[in-house]
């Protein structure tokens, strides 16, 4: 908490007026008893009509000025704890944007979200209550026991042991709540993990018709949190009629022996009224310290997390001094690269070298698994090479600035990645300054344009979120459309005809020679067909190198490729 008080620097005179302000409220409430006091002593039992009258227009302008400054504080603190809430979104999400993917991949995506909004809610909802109370209740607890005190010392000894009691039992219950808040916000967690999974695999669940089983993994994560939330309640319904109990009880008690003190002559009938508001405050002010005993905590629990993913900093970085000495255009060169994901013991490439020369078409086939993709991801720096150098153009990718290698490459993922908004906007991702010349060209080369001038409103048709309004081939050359549109050096197409049918990948890939003809073209894909017109064939098996060469090559030399072919023409008839 205290390491995200940082963000409330911007408000700090906002905060300086509303501790003024209810500074203001809790003097004015502080007073209210005694000049009651005056009244019933003074006013009424002497019978001074206009004491009453004038002390009366005291307490009024008093209530006036306490409510205004109460109204206004609880106006400004919201303002002020949204105000910080907004900021902290906005550096936990630029922080994320950072974020390299092995960030990502140590975190989640479920916990980011659930960090981005429910943590962050807390905080906004606790800052509030410390800005209301920080003041206003230590204030009210010793100002009260200071002004009982000047009002009767062996009361204020029975209200002491009141006190203790409600304190008591306050750090019982305390102790048994903070720990269930912190299993919470775990549990909640993982409810939005469960809850992601099941409405972003819904296709696979219906089609497996696992349903069933989803909705009992959901109910589990679902009942353990409400179970949770049940004890909490269930706890925090018995804390107030007890804690009720206790305070009925001190003013029983009060009343009982101020009654008496009265009746020695110890004491006046205004002293015990204004002794028994003084009681109610203090209390009061107890409960209202209480509950900050059980929300800071919960607060702190999710602070916690906020600051995890505040100071997590990105594994890749750019180096201090970036080189951009850029030779060639477009050659990639891997250089006996060997990589292990963060955390895992085997590596998953092994000692690859490969050279990738502009206007050459380089492929790389292998079983699944081999490690195609993740040679794709070390070229833009998703993830770092463990040994060995990747060069773009001559330069040491980790040498140079990540923006000027990814400016560089045109990438299309093995998921095409769509966001909600129009085919063209889709598309001009990969270019924001391309005209709707450039786009309807990179659509016309990704055979896109056909089916996108189906649409009514053609380029300017809406894409749901994640693209679900299209079929997977579609989404498929919309990506390589926004790769086309950027015209890079290098293009890496990993796995993305894969859902093409073999006319459309023949056509695609057949538009494209002339378009990339100048660029290094970086072909990843399971199927001959596709890779069998390359310049070079890269042959992957388990990480490693097992044949490179043309596809007629290939077919004498490396057993691993023939085994690929033989398991394909019988499906295929790849000759
Ligand atoms: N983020 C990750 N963290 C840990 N291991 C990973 C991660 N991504 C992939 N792997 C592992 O790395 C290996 C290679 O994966 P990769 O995606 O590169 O294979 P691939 O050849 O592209 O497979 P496919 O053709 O099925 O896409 C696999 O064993 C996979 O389990």
């Amino acid at each position: 908490m205290i390491k995200l008080a940082i963000y409330l620097k911007p408000f700090k005179l906002q905060i300086v007026f509303i501790l003024s302000l209810i500074f203001l409220q809790t003097i004015g409430d502080l007073f209210l008893p005694t000049l009651m006091a005056g009244i019933i002593n003074e006013g009424v039992m002497k019978g001074d009509t206009g004491f009453i009258f004038t002390t009366g227009a005291q307490m009024m302008v008093i209530a006036v000025i306490s409510g205004i400054s109460a109204i206004t504080a609880a106006y400004l603190s919201s303002k002020v704890s949204v105000g910080l809430g907004r900021s902290l979104r906005e550096m936990v999400f630029e922080n994320v944007e950072s974020f390299s993917l092995e960030e990502f991949d140590l975190f989640g995506t479920s916990t980011l979200i659930t960090r981005n909004t429910n943590d962050i809610n807390q905080i906004q909802h606790v800052t509030v209550m410390i800005m209301r109370m920080m003041i206003s209740a230590p204030m009210m607890a010793v100002g009260g026991v200071i002004m009982a005190l000047s009002r009767d010392v062996p009361l204020t000894g029975m209200l002491g042991i009141a006190i203790l009691f409600l304190a008591l039992f306050i750090l019982i219950v305390s102790r048994q709540v903070i720990p269930l808040f912190t299993q919470i916000q775990r549990k909640v967690d993982k409810l939005n993990r469960v809850t992601r999974e099941k409405l972003t695999g819904v296709r696979v669940i219906r089609a497996f018709d696992t349903g069933k089983l989803e909705e009992k993994r959901f109910d589990d994560a679902n009942t353990d949190l409400t179970e949770t939330y049940i004890k909490v309640n269930r706890i925090m319904a018995f804390m107030m009629p007890v804690i009720m109990l206790i305070m009925n009880l001190s003013s029983v008690s009060i009343l009982w022996l101020g009654s008496h003190r009265i009746a020695g002559g110890n004491m006046n009938l205004g002293d015990l009224s204004a002794f028994t508001q003084y009681a109610m405050h203090i209390m009061m002010s107890m409960l209202m310290l209480s509950m900050m005993f059980v929300m800071v905590p919960r607060a702190q629990a999710a602070a916690n997390r906020i600051n995890e993913v505040l100071e997590a900093r990105p594994g890749i970085v750019d180096p201090r001094i970036a080189n951009n000495n850029f030779q060639k255009r477009g050659s990639v060169q891997f250089k006996s690269v060997s990589f292990s994901y963060p955390g895992a013991q085997n590596p998953i490439l092994k000692d690859i070298s490969f050279c990738a020369k502009p206007g050459e078409v380089t492929a790389i086939i292998g079983s699944t698994g081999s490690g195609k993709s993740t040679i794709a991801n070390l070229l833009p720096r998703f993830y770092d090479t463990t040994t060995g150098e990747i060069l773009i153009d001559g330069v040491d990718v980790k040498s140079a600035a990540m923006r000027d290698i990814r400016n560089k490459i045109g990438f299309v993922p093995q998921k095409a990645v769509l966001f909600s908004g129009t085919v063209r906007e889709n598309i001009a991702v990969g270019n924001p300054e391309a005209d709707t010349d450039e786009i309807k060209k990179a659509a016309a080369i990704a055979q896109a344009e056909e089916f996108i001038l189906g649409f009514n409103d053609k380029y300017e048709h809406l894409i749901t979120q994640g693209g679900s309004n299209l079929s997977g081939g579609q989404k498929q050359r919309l990506s390589i459309a926004r790769a086309l549109v950027k015209r890079p050096d290098i293009y890496i197409f990993d796995d993305s005809f894969s859902a093409l049918d073999f006319k459309t990948d023949y056509k695609v890939r057949k538009a494209l020679k002339d378009e990339t003809k100048d660029a290094t073209v970086i072909i990843i894909a399971q199927r001959v067909g596709t890779v069998m017109d390359a310049d070079r064939i890269i042959v992957l098996d388990k990480g490693k190198i097992t044949g490179t060469g043309k596809h007629e090559d290939l077919l004498k030399s490396c057993s691993v490729y023939q085994e690929i072919v033989s398991s394909q023409m019988e499906k295929e008839g790849v000759s």
